[in-house]
Order: C-alpha cells, then sequence, then structure tokens
C-alpha cells in the first residue's frame, strides 16, 4: 500500500478482517468460530462499557433451568445504540461476513461484567426463542481478563474448553445451542472481564 492510499483512504473498519478466523467443528452440527484480536482499542472498549452499560444484577430464570448466575448484565435490543462506535462496528461486520451462511443479521448485544474470578454463568444453551428449535449463531466479544469458555455435547461426552482472551472474537453456531451447553466456571483468581454477545433476531 503506497502512502497516498493510506494518507486519504480512511478504512471502512477499525477492526481488523476476518483473516486468521478458524473452524472447530464440534458434534451433531455444531461448530466454534474462533479469531484472536480481533476488537481494536479493547481496553476502552473495556472501561466505557463498565462506565457506561446500566449493568444490573441477574436474578431470574434463565435460559431452560434456573441457573445460579453471579454476574452483571444488560442487553441492547434491537435498534438501540450501542455504548461503544468499535461494538457497533463489529456487530455490522459480522452480519456481513456471516450473512450468507447465517441468512439474517445479527440483532441485539447482550452484555455480561464479570466483576472477578467469583462471577460465572452454570452450564445452559441459549434457548429462549429459536436457539432451541434452529440453527443460530451467537457472536461473542470478550475484552478484559482471560476467561474460559466451557463446552459439553449435552447428550454425554468430553467437555471443551476455549479461553477468551482481550479483543477475542468466539462464535457459537450450527446447532451449538440445542445440542451443546456451554458455561463459564469461576476461577481463583481474575480480574474484569466483559462478554458481549451478538445475536439474531429472537434468539436470547
Ligand atoms: O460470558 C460469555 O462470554 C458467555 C455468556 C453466555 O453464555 C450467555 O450469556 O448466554
Ligand atoms: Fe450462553
Amino acid at each position: 500500500m503506497d502512502f497516498q492510499t493510506t494518507l486519504f483512504e480512511a478504512p471502512p473498519h477499525r477492526l481488523r478482517s476476518f483473516e486468521g478466523l478458524e473452524r472447530r467443528e464440534l458434534t451433531e452440527g455444531a461448530w466454534l468460530d474462533v479469531l484472536r484480536s480481533w476488537v481494536p482499542d479493547a481496553d476502552d472498549v473495556l472501561t466505557t462499557l463498565v462506565r457506561e452499560v446500566p449493568w444490573r444484577a441477574e436474578k431470574r430464570q434463565m435460559y431452560d433451568r434456573l441457573v445460579d448466575v453471579p454476574r452483571l448484565v444488560h442487553t441492547y435490543m434491537i435498534g438501540e445504540d450501542l455504548p461503544h462506535p468499535v461494538l457497533t462496528e463489529a456487530r455490522d461486520a459480522l452480519t456481513e461476513h456471516y450473512l450468507p451462511e447465517l441468512g439474517e443479521p445479527f440483532r441485539t448485544a447482550g452484555c455480561c461484567y464479570y466483576r472477578d474470578g467469583r462471577d460465572s454463568v452454570a452450564w445452559h444453551g441459549d434457548t429462549i426463542g429459536r436457539g432451541s428449535t434452529h440453527d443460530t449463531m451467537v457472536a461473542i466479544v470478550s475484552v478484559g481478563d482471560p476467561r474460559r469458555l466451557c463446552l459439553r455435547p449435552r447428550g454425554g461426552g468430553e467437555s471443551i474448553a476455549i479461553e477468551m482472551g482481550h479483543g477475542d472474537l468466539v462464535v457459537m453456531g450450527g446447532t451449538c445451542q440445542r445440542t451443546w451447553e456451554h458455561a463459564v466456571p469461576k476461577v481463583a483468581v481474575a480480574g474484569p472481564r466483559i462478554s458481549v454477545q451478538f445475536r439474531p433476531f429472537n434468539v436470547f
């Protein structure tokens, strides 16, 4: 790229491209995509979200069972402005990249704030709405301290774990919400982490 191009053409996204995205096929038509260090300004995204998101404690029945959810949450519904421009870019870039496979845009952004290693989410699938019956995608952008996303097949079998680091993208796709479960387990020591999950219409 020559100097003039760099100087005069503002990049359409400050996000990196999807080059380096790796797919891991799980069983029964479930899969995981992982792209490390996708999000720029991850430090700024973290501090902005800690400050700007109207966090509330989660005390309710979640998904298909009553789970222990020690963490803070807030969901940006369809049409609501997101609290950081990088998140808007991320949602639009995800929509563009996955549209041929997903067939619809990412619409909502669920935010979860794990304040320290004691915050966690128990085993569940995102099966409110269409995730219980249809193939879909949940795209997770992670900022802050790394935490493990554990996954296990619902029918029994070995679990796997993916580290979600500062600025990483992890996408659960195919049948993942109905044939597998996922969890973010407690750990002895961890600093703050925020997860932003982009989902299509009527997937929670
Ligand atoms: O913390 C994460 O990245 C996963 C959260 C999650 O599975 C959920 O809120 O449904
Ligand atoms: Fe989930």
